[in-house]
């Protein structure tokens, strides 16, 4: 039956008619009409009664049943306005109201004269379409009066709506803006964050589909949850793959250590980040080895393809780690990192490999725009200054106004802030709820959840890992020839002597011994064999393979 009236017709929603000016009058003597019917009937059937009644003391009993009949009235009134708050079809009446008064006030309607009477206002063609997060408005195109600025009216909508724009699109000579509200109706609570077909579920209608947006950036403003947040991710998140903690500010994650679930994969040491870091890279390399080799190879798939489990690495603070890492010996720990970390954000998403990383304070600096970049899904919390949010977001978030919502129906909001895929459209946000007023502990629910077993593509890069994080520092006495190194390595003494040469070209020196040989410690070693490894799993030169690491991240 649908189908066959669309054939004919196109359904747009409500046509906009200036009697919704007084939609709340109109729904309020709706609602009113029983009671006065039912008092009129009364009287009509005991028209003697009532006489009586009122005769008896006139100017009591006039005053109070009229008294009665306002107060009814007003209950009446508070029932409309609940109802516009809660029923979707009495939502869409107010918006109707809301879409009138913007379109009368932007002169969006032809004015009739009419002799001896009041002009007559006839609206342009418009109508709305509305569940219950979004709002849907078409405005008539093709040689309207107005034409040229329906076309631009889609901003302003926002604010008439309080929601965001979500979608803008030209069709059948009508222009159709979909607005999202209400977005707190979405808020889910922290149990309702669970895997789903469309991704993990943070609203009701807000997923993040990490296989299709690979990488998240997390931005806070101070308060405004971004803990929280990561508590919540972490806690869904373990549930489904494998996490590797880093917290370079030893905050709330680094607590997490204790936790069985997590034993070995909390990493707070700025050179321990660096190496679960690049131990992320070598797993990324390792699955895609694997995938490579199974018979199953073929375009297109991905690790889940492969029965592979996601592995998140979630680096909270990410601009502490850089600004420890600058204050280090030398640039090559953070050289190796930010090579890593941008060989993951590149390539990752097919191994199945993601980053979670948070910003405190959003500064250009701190990740380079080339590892930003390739964080597809964007959330902030809180509330950011216009740089936070144009990092956060990029050149989208010039477009947008971004709102500070202190309190929604008297209660202190916390957690709300804005998302997006980079470079599309931005969506209001609230992160799950959490009752910590009901006694709600993250640290109870982590230590119900099982440890992961690593599955065998993953467990030789493990092992690595965890004997690694354990081991402490090296100490910076012992020391490598150039042979000694290159044996370490694998490779030949020329090969050493030429990336030696090449990283002095580039302001990049190595420590000589009394007789002016030069000598390599651990972290050299380490350095070394970073790009190595990149110069064999890419095919690409020594020289370039050096550039990749000494120029990681040309920043913005
Ligand atoms: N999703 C949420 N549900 C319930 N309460 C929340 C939520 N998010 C934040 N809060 C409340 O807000 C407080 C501050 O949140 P949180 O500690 O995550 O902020 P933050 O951005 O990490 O702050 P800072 O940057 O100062 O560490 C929390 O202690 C909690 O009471």
């Amino acid at each position: 039956m649908k189908k066959f009236l669309r054939f004919f017709w196109k359904y747009r929603g409500f046509r906009v008619r200036d009697w919704y000016k007084h939609q709340r009058l109109i729904v309020t003597v709706v609602l009113f009409t029983p009671i006065l019917l039912g008092i009129g009937g009364y009287v009509y059937f005991h028209d003697g009664e009532v006489l009586a009644y009122f005769q008896e003391n006139v100017l009591i009993r006039v005053p109070l049943v009229l008294g009665i009949l306002i107060i009814l009235f007003l209950v009446a009134l508070k029932i409309e306005i609940e109802l516009e708050k809660h029923v979707v079809f009495f939502t869409r009446l107010r918006s109707l109201y809301f879409l009138r008064r913007k379109m009368f006030y932007s002169k969006f309607y032809n004015a009739i004269k009419r002799e001896n009477k009041a002009e007559k206002i006839k609206f342009e063609r418009a109508y709305l379409r509305q569940n219950k997060h979004t709002v849907e408005v078409s405005f008539e195109l093709r040689g309207t009066k107005s034409e040229q600025k329906f076309l631009q009216v889609g901003p302003q909508l926002e604010t008439t709506f309080s929601g965001d724009l979500m979608d803008r699109q030209i069709l059948d000579g009508y222009i159709i803006y979909t607005i999202a509200f209400q977005k707190y109706l979405g808020r889910i609570s922290v149990d309702k964050v669970e895997m789903t077909a469309q991704g993990l579920r943070l609203m009701e209608t807000v997923y993040w589909d990490f296989r299709k947006e690979p990488h998240l950036l997390i931005s806070g403003g101070t308060g405004g949850g971004k803990s929280v947040l990561l508590f919540i991710l972490i806690l869904a998140l373990a549930k489904i793959g494998n996490l590797y903690i880093c917290d370079p500010k030893r905050a709330d994650l680094a607590n997490l250590e204790r936790y069985e679930v997590f034993n070995g994969q909390v990493y707070f040491e700025v050179s321990d980040i660096v190496k679960c870091v690049i131990h992320a890279w070598k797993i990324m390399n390792q699955r895609y080895d694997y995938m490579r080799q199974s018979p199953q190879n073929k375009m297109g798939l991905d690790y889940s393809d492969y029965g592979m489990k996601p592995t998140f690495v979630i680096i909270d603070e990410v601009g502490a780690m850089t600004s420890e890492l600058e204050g280090m010996r030398g640039s090559r720990l953070a050289a190796e990192y930010l090579n890593a970390l941008q060989q993951i954000a590149q390539k990752g998403r097919q191994a199945g490999v993601f980053l979670i990383l948070s910003l405190q304070k959003a500064g250009v600096d701190a990740v380079p725009s080339n590892i930003r970049d390739q964080l597809m899904k964007r959330i902030t919390v809180g509330v950011l200054s216009s740089t936070g949010y144009s990092i956060a977001f990029g050149e989208e978030a010039s477009q947008k106004e971004f709102k500070t919502i202190k309190e929604i129906n008297g209660q202190a909001v916390r957690g709300r802030g804005y998302t997006g895929n980079f470079g599309e459209v931005i969506e209001e946000f609230y992160s799950p709820y959490v009752p910590f007023d009901r006694g709600f502990d993250f640290f109870e629910e982590y230590a119900k959840l099982p440890k992961l077993e690593i599955a065998d593509y993953d467990q030789i890069i493990q092992a690595e890992i965890k004997n690694r994080s354990k081991i402490p520092e090296v100490s910076d006495d012992q020391t490598f020839s150039r042979e000694q190194l290159a044996k370490a390595l694998g490779t030949s003494p020329t090969v050493v002597q030429r990336a030696t040469q090449l990283l002095a070209d580039n302001g990049i020196y190595f420590d000589k011994d009394v007789k002016g040989r030069y000598i390599y410690d651990d972290q050299d070693k380490d350095f070394f064999a970073s790009v190595l490894a990149y110069k064999r799993s890419e095919g690409v030169t020594l020289s370039k393979a050096i550039e990749q690491f000494i120029q990681p991240g040309e920043d913005d």
